[in-house]
């Protein structure tokens, strides 16, 4: 396996939504950083991971129809570290090379642990993921989530839970990482809207730790 130069630049952006607006809001908080894989790295990284990763179509029951999952998914981890998504309780696959080195370098880059790695293939602009927040209990209070793009630059959607006009918008792109922290799953929700236009790919990997 080819190692990857993680980390390019350190050129990071640290954002806090809400708190200009509310001081009483708890501290939801964003660190980006752009070019977090460089572009070749992240290009071969991509091709790597579509072969690699045992991509998934999952199916969801809604109002008491079966519908498929607008995406494909997959599931990495330490076993025993079982999660629940498309209303199914998931237990891991076993690391592979790939995820398991990103995984040590989001380590020592944030200073946190991670345990797993949900991984979503959208495969045109026709896959999506709807508002959400990453709340489970299993996660506990206040995780960080650290999600890498990596592909086909799509968008992503935060507004708060009560307070509609609290919203913020950017643009993930091929070899970004965005981190998730403090209490954006408690007030917040995010999503990656369907961008019809959009013909080409997009591998996410929200690294995660659960709590056993
Ligand atoms: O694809 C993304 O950027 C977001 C993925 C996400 O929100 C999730 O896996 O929970
Ligand atoms: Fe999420």
């Amino acid at each position: 396996m080819q190692q990857f130069d993680l980390c390019l630049t350190s050129e990071k952006e640290h954002i806090e939504l809400g708190n200009d607006v509310d001081d009483s809001l708890d501290k939801a908080r964003l660190l980006f950083q752009p070019s977090f894989i460089a572009q070749n790295d992240a290009t071969m990284l991509y091709v790597a991971l579509e072969h690699k990763i045992q991509w998934a179509e999952e199916s969801l029951w809604i109002a008491g129809k079966k519908r498929k999952v607008p995406r494909l998914v997959a599931w990495y981890g330490d076993s025993g570290t079982p999660y629940r998504y498309s209303g199914k309780l998931h237990e891991p696959l076993p690391w592979i090379d790939e995820l398991y080195q990103i995984k040590q370098n989001l380590e020592a880059e944030l200073g946190t642990p991670f345990n797993s790695v949900l991984c979503n293939l959208y495969r045109n602009g026709q896959d999506s993921m709807g508002w959400h927040a990453d709340d489970e209990k299993e996660l506990g209070d206040e995780p960080v989530i650290a999600s890498l793009s990596l592909g086909q630059p799509r968008a992503f959607h935060l507004k708060h839970k009560t307070n509609p006009s609290l919203r913020h918008k950017m643009t993930l792109n091929s070899g970004s990482l965005l981190v998730m922290k403090g209490a954006m799953q408690q007030h917040w929700l995010h999503q990656v809207p369907k961008e019809p236009k959009i013909t080409q790919p997009r591998i996410n990997l929200t690294f995660r730790n659960i709590l056993v």
